[in-house]
């Protein structure tokens, strides 16, 4: 067989996954399998990356069978993955120092607390496009440097390596050869400047982290070196953290392009072009991707912390629905939210807010509320917290939203997708193959390696898609949206200072 197939890894939070492309973006094959979530301490989350890794290679090779193809059948392998998430290992042994520091993880926050004490949460953002926050792996690098024996010695003997998931499974991949990662990844570290695409040497120093445990930063998009072992011979040719993998499989090449990926939480990204757009609305300043040779493409972003997690909080906790695709027959039971607003600020509330202090709030309870109208809420709080975060980026941007492309588990909900249609006022667009995720890392890879000539061949590919148009009513659409807001304002600042200390 010709040489046309991409394969795509996309190592996520809970699970690893391996897809093999052909060059029509169709899917050949696939395997998954879930890793072990740790949880030491209330807020800490770890993850084995030496499990990991294995988890990885089963994948791939049960893609590789499942599609009936052999690693001399590749092109080429994308890799995508969960951002952030930090692993330390020993050079030499290939051994991790410690278990993975997962993104979700909030062990660090009294660091970044320490950090901002004299600068404020924004020191390093004018640089880094990011606040000072547990979210970001810089600051796991310092833990685990303060708090492992012996890491802080080795490190600075030059002994160990830091990498985000990208790099370490490239670096197994290789066989220990090669120690990159990409503008993307790097971007999630809070040590990389936007606009150099280097590590910050002032922010490293700030920090106390050695320049010898990161890795070089490569475009996203570029062959870095040649596998071994299960996918031995083939060309890893891109890398990209899983939201930009996303940003990049919806064909989000042009300033102004827009996707939001709906599953527990959900990431919008916004396409802003050539030049990084500083926020000043609660949004993260980003590497959206590059390609090799080419000048980087940012992106705003804006990470909402609970979306699909209400469906499961009303499966799980209530027993409102048996499954999460039941919630739309429940919320079409009745014909609109019966004057009930959800805000899910179950962990305070991430973009546009970031407030760690709110805590979720049900109001306007009535005894005409039923759980058709309580169903409706839940799925209305997304398209709200997505509003608010289209609206910050049209405030940072001055780009107005031309229509939104979707993807992710939520985005199965009709009732939902109309919804969000009506309250952004745009286009809702869901394409035909779900896993974006993967698409982005197969498309960035099959373009270094060769397998399509350029973006607009990408375009082209599985331009199936299904499509959500603004229904008339927009003005009381805006009054509900109005309504939302003050209740986000009723959330905030919920939680007291002797609430935490009980730990509650
Ligand atoms: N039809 C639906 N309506 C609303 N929420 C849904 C629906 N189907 C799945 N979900 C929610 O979407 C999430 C799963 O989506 P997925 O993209 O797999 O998420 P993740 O990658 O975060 O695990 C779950 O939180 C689930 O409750
Ligand atoms: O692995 P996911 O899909 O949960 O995505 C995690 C994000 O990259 C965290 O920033």
């Amino acid at each position: 067989m010709a040489q046309r197939l991409v394969a795509a890894v996309d190592q996520g939070t809970t699970s690893t996954r391996c897809m093999v492309f052909d060059v029509a973006g169709r899917v050949l094959g696939a395997d998954q399998r879930e890793h072990t979530q740790i949880f030491p301490r209330p807020g800490w989350v770890e993850h084995d990356a030496a499990q990991i890794w294995a988890r990885t290679q089963e994948v791939v090779a049960g893609a590789l069978r499942a599609a009936g193809v052999a690693p001399g059948d590749l092109a080429a392998v994308g890799i995508t993955n969960q951002r952030e998430t930090t692993v330390v290992w020993d050079r030499a042994s290939g051994r991790p120092v410690h278990n993975a520091l997962v993104w979700q993880d909030t062990r660090t926050e009294a660091l970044c607390a320490d950090l901002a004490a004299d600068h404020g949460r924004d020191r390093f953002r004018s640089a880094t496009g990011l606040p000072l926050a547990s979210y970001f792996s810089g600051p796991k690098i310092r833990w685990l440097l303060d708090n492992v024996p012996g890491v802080r010695e080795r490190a600075e003997r030059g002994e160990l390596l830091f990498g985000t998931l990208d790099t370490w499974l490239i670096w197994n991949l290789t066989g220990g050869a090669l120690h990159v990662t990409d503008v993307t990844n790097a971007s999630r570290t809070l040590l990389m400047d936007l606009r150099t695409l280097d590590w910050d040497d002032a922010i490293l120093d700030a920090m106390a982290i050695p320049r010898s445990l990161l890795p070089e930063i490569r475009p996203s998009a570029q062959v870095y070196g040649t596998a071994r072992g299960v996918l031995d011979g083939v060309p890893i040719a891109a890398a990209l953290g899983d939201q930009q993998a996303a940003l990049f499989g919806q064909t989000c090449f042009a300033e102004g392009d827009a996707k939001s990926t709906y599953g527990t939480g959900a990431f919008l990204l916004l396409n802003t072009g050539h030049d990084p757009v500083p926020s000043e609305h609660g949004l993260l300043t980003t590497v959206g991707f590059q390609l090799a040779g080419e000048a980087p493409v940012y992106a705003l972003e804006g990470a909402i912390a609970n979306t699909g997690s209400l469906t499961q909080w009303l499966r799980d906790r209530f027993g409102l629905i048996a499954s999460a695709g039941e919630i739309e027959a429940l919320a079409r039971s009745v014909p609109d939210n019966g004057g009930l607003y959800l805000v899910p600020a179950f962990s305070g509330l991430f973009a546009p807010h970031w407030s760690p202090d709110a805590r979720g709030l049900l109001i306007g309870l009535t005894g005409y509320a039923g759980s058709g109208h309580l169903a409706r809420a839940a799925l209305e709080a997304t398209a709200y917290q997505t509003r608010e975060v289209v609206d910050a980026m049209a405030l940072d941007s001055g780009l107005a939203l031309g229509s939104l492309r979707v993807d992710g588990g939520m985005t199965a909900n009709g009732l939902l997708m109309q919804t969000l249609a009506d309250v952004l006022d745009v286009e809702v667009v869901r394409p035909e193959v779900a896993e974006t995720t993967a698409v982005g890392a197969a498309f960035a890879a099959g373009l270094a390696a060769g397998v399509w000539a350029d973006l607009d061949e990408l375009r082209a590919c599985g331009t199936r898609e299904t499509r959500w148009r603004p229904e008339p009513g927009g003005g009381f659409r805006d009054r509900k949206f109005r309504k939302y807001r003050k209740a986000v304002e009723l959330a905030k600042g919920w939680l007291d200072a002797d609430d935490a200390i009980e730990g509650r």
